[in-house]
This record gives structure tokens, sequence and C-alpha cells, in this order.
């Protein structure tokens, strides 16, 4: 546990961020196809460490934790092999992370895939491929990283892949990076409405260098929104345009008074005085992992807002929607909930001092730390940021908060 506070004096800060671990983690994919591909600016995180072990192992068993992407993109991976055995599971949390509509698409491919345990849930077992078809329905409505698991093998797979999304798609942007970075890899992917073809084809060796991870950008924003006027914070690397949806971000907190400023070695970003609106109304449908931040940055304004568009913040990392009200609760904020949204209420009396618990989630420790500049904070098991940031205290110190 660390006790956090702030001096509150303006922050003046230089931060460099490591490669975002979604681009990371779907290069590493592709580089299995492509040996030749050098890649630069790799995440750190431990969500990608994890993949490059589980890629590199010898070993039937591989266990990814808690990595998400790891899961669904090694499932997609191992089970488009020929003569490939290996038994893939996670920690206890990701056995409670769906793989059914994955699985089943892979099944009607051709690939033999067994549940070791929970009907629809990892450990999963994989024992050989034979393409049966190309044509595969997947819901689309579920997790956006299984449409991204089957595009990373599709243009390795004999007869290609045709792929028919069914039902709403949620987290679409993170479905056009993958499109995005087979594209600058040489593939061409045709895209239609609710259809995605691939025909087989090589990828084109080169090397890449991973832009700096943008949702991880999201605390230094929410930071500097509850941070004095003036305060600046530079972001080495970034830039506006970026195959990363979470770059929408910027526009959302120029609202809450950060203003972002373009040069050639990063990101120039400055609390300036505004008038800060007193509710913000956002669907999140897009941006899931940018739900957290908002929502503690509003707080920390004393704002009300409206977050939708939410309903795989339950199948993530935690449910995090409960756990947002939990905590919001401790510090005396009320949050109310349905299965996709969230309302928080304008806050009537000051913010209490509060233990935070991070219930094995990164973006619960990361999104609730700027708060300590309004009221000092407790967060329990800090070290949970390393899933996608492992240097973020030593950053959150550069920053003039007082960690114990
Ligand atoms: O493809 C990816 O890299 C990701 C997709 C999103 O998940 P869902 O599609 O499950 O919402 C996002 O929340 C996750 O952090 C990373
Ligand atoms: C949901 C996340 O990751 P994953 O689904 O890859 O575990 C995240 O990083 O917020």
């Amino acid at each position: 546990m660390i006790r956090l506070e702030h001096s509150k004096t303006p922050i003046a800060a230089k931060i460099k961020i490591s490669g975002s671990k979604s681009i990371s983690n779907r290069l590493l994919i592709l580089q299995q196809f492509c040996p030749d591909l050098i890649l630069e600016n790799l995440s750190d995180s431990d969500d990608t460490q994890v993949l490059i072990k589980a890629l590199q192992s010898q070993e039937e068993h591989i266990n990814v934790g808690h990595a998400g992407t790891a899961m669904r993109f090694l499932l997609a991976y191992f089970a488009t092999q020929q003569k490939v055995t290996k038994i893939i599971t996670g920690s206890e949390r990701m056995q409670q992370r769906p793989v059914a509509p994955l699985v089943e698409a892979l099944r009607q491919l051709g690939a033999k895939v067994t549940y070791l345990g929970a009907k629809g849930y990892p450990p999963v077992k994989i024992h050989g491929f034979c393409q049966q078809t190309t044509q595969i329905n997947i819901k689309a409505d579920i997790s956006s990283q299984f449409i991204t698991a089957l595009l990373l093998v599709g243009h390795q797979l004999p007869m290609g892949l045709d792929l028919h999304l069914q039902g709403g798609l949620i987290s679409k942007p993170y479905v056009q990076m993958t499109i995005d970075l087979l594209t600058q890899l040489g593939v061409h992917v045709a895209v239609e409405e609710k259809r995605i073809l691939i025909e087989p084809q090589q990828l084109k060796p080169q090397k890449i260098n991973v832009e700096p991870d943008w949702s991880s950008a999201s605390y230094f924003y929410s930071a500097l929104a509850l941070a004095p006027v003036g305060s600046t914070i530079f972001l080495y690397g970034f830039k506006t345009t970026s195959l990363q949806g979470d770059a929408r971000l910027v526009s959302w907190y120029e609202q809450l008074g950060v203003e972002t400023r373009e040069t050639s070695e990063g990101l120039q970003l400055q609390r300036v005085e505004k008038e800060i609106p007193t509710h913000l109304s956002l669907d999140l449908i897009n941006n899931p992992d940018l739900a957290q931040t908002l929502v503690v940055t509003c707080l920390g304004l004393g704002m009300s807002c409206d977050l939708s568009g939410l309903q795989s913040l339950k199948i993530k990392e935690t449910d995090r929607l409960q756990a947002l009200r939990n905590e919001m609760q401790r510090l005396g904020a009320t949050l109310r909930i349905t299965g996709s949204s969230l309302h928080l209420s304008r806050q009537q009396n000051p913010l209490q001092s509060a233990t935070i618990k991070t219930y094995q989630d990164h973006r619960m420790a990361m999104a609730f730390a700027p708060l300590a500049l309004k009221v000092p904070l407790m967060i329990e098991n800090e070290t949970v940021v390393a899933k996608s940031y492992r240097s973020f205290w030593k950053d959150w110190e550069k920053m003039g908060f007082l960690i114990n």
C-alpha cells in the first residue's frame, strides 16, 4: 500500500511513456510470420512481456496471467498452426473472461480447441488445424479482441479469411488499429459494412517504431485537469495523429482545461485558465479504457457526468463498473451504474481521504492517483500498474507527488 499526496504547487514535468501495448502485442504476433520485421520501442508492460515469453516458450503449457490481448491473440495464433499442441491458461480472473465467440469461430475454421475448465472460458487446449472454410461469423459486441485475433492470422490461412461481424461492433478503433498495421505491412484488407476479407498474403519486412501508449497518457491529462493553472507536462514521442483511438482524449480534456500543443519531439500539455463545464456526457463505446480516468477527473473537478457505451467494462481485469462504484463511495461520492453506463452526481461535500482498493486492475490504481492533487489517498496493491505501465509511480514522483 502507498500513501500519495501533492504539495499543490504547479506541476512542471517531462515524461517518457513506453510503446503502446496494443500495438506491441499485434506486431509481436505478426513478427512470427515475418521474422525480418524489426520492432523498436516495444511496450515494457507485463502484458507484452508475457506475450514475448509465450511466443519464445517451447513448453506445452502457457500462462498469460492477466493479459487479455495475449490470451485472445495467442489462442488464434496457436489454433491456426498445424500440428501444434498447447494449453493456454491465465490468472483466476482470466478464467472468468470469455473466449467462446473466438473459440467457436476457430472451430468453424477447422481448429481443434477444447475447454479444460468452464465451457466458454480459459484454460483451453489447442491440438491441430486443417482449414475447412473461409467464412466465419464472429460476435462483435463482446470484445473486439476476438476480431483482431482472427485478422492477425487471416493472411496466413491457406484459404484466407472472410469474416462476418454479428451485432454492433464495440471498441472499433482497436479493430481499425489492426487493419492499419496490416495495411502498413503490405496486407490488403477489404472492409465492408459488416464484413472483412483477407486473401492469403505475405507481410513486407520493415522497421516499425511503436508509438507511445495513449491510454497511459490519459492519467497525465487527468492530473493536469486537477492541477493549478499554469502547470505543464511534456509527453515525449506522442503525436495527436495516432493509430490508437484513445488519442481522442485530447479534445475531451481541452474542455476540461488541458491544452495540447504538438511539437517535433512530442506534446506540450498545459493547464489553462478556463471555465469548466459542470457536466460531461460521453459515449465511450470506442474508448472503454478511458472510462475510469474520465470519471475520476470529473469527481476531482466537482462535476457530474454520464458515461455510456460501457458494456465491456464488466469483463475486463475486474468488473470495473462495480469497482468504480465501491471506491467512489469510499471518497464520499455517489455513482449510479447500469450494465452499460454510469452516472456521477455532483459532489456536495468535500472529498474524503480514503484507501482505494485496486481489484488487480492497473487502471483502478492509475485512474485514482490524480485525485491526490485534491486529497491525500492510500492506494492498495500499487504494483498492479505494471500490467500496462511499469514505471508509473516513478513518473508520478516526477510530477511532485509524494509517495510513501
Ligand atoms: O485490442 C486491444 O488491444 C484492446 C481492445 C480493448 O478491449 P475490448 O475489445 O475487449 O473492449 C481494450 O479495452 C483493451 O485494453 C485492448
Ligand atoms: C482491458 C485491458 O486489457 P486486456 O483486455 O488486454 O487485459 C486494459 O488494458 O485496460
